[in-house]
């Protein structure tokens, strides 16, 4: 791997040569911040994908490498203001009170938010160096492709609220409850019993709050639309065309979403049975799209209960990183009494690559599986 200044810029031409000349040759804009770019690299061929990697794994190599390990050291440990400021940002509802197509004034934001002016100010002026808002001319505030996302989507909004309301706390006492409970493996003994001073585990203590709980559901959703996490791997990478009138249980299904897809895009013919806890069922409920009502039920079920259901498929899409073996195992286990002959389990999950086998920036994304679980979950 290239390794050198003069190596990682030559590879970082040569790859974003190839990009742009594909953006150009297909009619894409240049990837911009401006408010009404798009939000998502547009879908390209495999080979655009890989240099797409390249450049993002060279330059972010070419930056840390000049940086020096001893300044990257000192403001890698200040990134806290990075999800600080943005959760100031999502709780006090900022991005809602700045139009999506004209600049204001901080005076304008604070008075329709309520919070002080010059303390927004030092909070936006330190989120703008993130590409959070941006100021067009001293003193006015305008959107960027960035901030705009938390006002054009809910889901992605609600991601961030999860993420700065629920894992972020978290994080911030690993140390703690590893102090507490060492290497527990047992789902109430998690950093987010610390941060939230609760002895249940966190899908059960969100459950007693329907809102963090929606927002959570809705968090999984938005997950589908990053690439590691699609939906579309699982509609695509199982023959879901050939199941016929098969019933299908989606075990922790939430609200429904990946068995929505696979029910429009693969199966017409196919059964659903969405399985959670109950206050998901509920959400799940009211969500369901009126045409898939006949073919979609929801059902409360505990998955470390025996299964109740005789199915076709049984599918487990993010489920089992969430627990030590032990547990899932059981899960498993609690499935097997209700199979009957050509009954199958589909297993749709992460997997961690070898170390250093993938580009920092992506190795870094798969492992946050295991961080969630050291965070919140056990
Ligand atoms: C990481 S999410 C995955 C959701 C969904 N399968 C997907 O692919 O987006 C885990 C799901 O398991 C549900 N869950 C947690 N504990 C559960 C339990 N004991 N029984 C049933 N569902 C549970 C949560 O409510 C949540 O919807």
């Amino acid at each position: 791997m290239a390794n050198t200044l003069t190596d990682l810029a030559s590879q970082i031409s040569n790859t974003a040569k190839a990009i742009n000349d594909f953006l150009v040759a297909d009619g894409h804009p240049q990837p911009s911040f401006d408010v009404n770019a798009p939000s998502a690299f547009p879908t390209a061929p495999e080979e655009i994908l890989n240099a797409r990697r390249q450049l993002l794994d060279a330059s972010q190599a070419i930056t840390e490498l000049l940086t020096g390990p001893a300044e990257y050291l000192r403001w890698l440990s200040c990134r806290h203001h990075d999800m600080s400021t943005l959760h100031w940002i999502y709780h006090f509802k900022i991005a809602e009170a700045v139009p999506l197509d004209r600049a204001v004034t901080f005076a304008e934001i604070a008075k329709a938010r309520g919070v002080d002016e010059d303390y927004l100010k030092r909070i936006l002026r330190y989120a703008m160096t993130n590409r959070i808002f941006r100021e067009p001319e001293a003193g006015l505030v305008a959107h960027t492709s960035v901030s705009a996302l938390l006002v054009r989507s809910k889901s992605l909004n609600d991601w961030v609220g999860y993420t700065c309301e629920e894992t972020y706390p978290s994080s911030a006492k690993l140390v703690e409850a590893y102090e507490k409970y060492g290497a527990s493996q047992k789902p109430n003994e998690a950093a987010y019993s610390v941060a939230f001073n609760t002895d249940k585990p966190m899908f059960v203590h969100l459950a007693e709050f329907p809102e963090r709980e929606r927002r959570f559901a809705n968090t999984m959703i938005e997950m589908t639309s990053t690439d590691g996490y699609g939906v579309h791997h699982l509609v695509n990478g199982y023959k879901w065309e050939d199941i016929g009138k098969a019933t299908v249980v989606d075990v922790g299904g939430s609200t429904g979403h990946a068995c929505i897809a696979i029910a429009e895009q693969k199966a017409p013919d196919a059964t659903f049975i969405i399985q959670d806890l109950p206050t998901v069922v509920e959400q799940g409920k009211k969500a369901l799209p009126e045409g898939l009502k006949p073919r979609f039920s929801f059902q409360e079920h505990d998955f470390f209960t025996p299964q109740p259901v005789t199915a076709d498929i049984y599918l487990l899409r993010f489920i089992l990183h969430d627990h030590p073996d032990a547990i899932s195992q059981q899960i498993v286990k609690n499935l097997v009494p209700a199979m009957k002959k050509g009954s199958r389990l589909i297993i749709n999950d992460g997997v961690l690559a070898e170390p250093n086998t993938l580009p920092k920036i992506e190795e870094r994304i798969s492992r946050y599986i295991t961080k969630l679980r050291d965070n919140t979950l056990s």
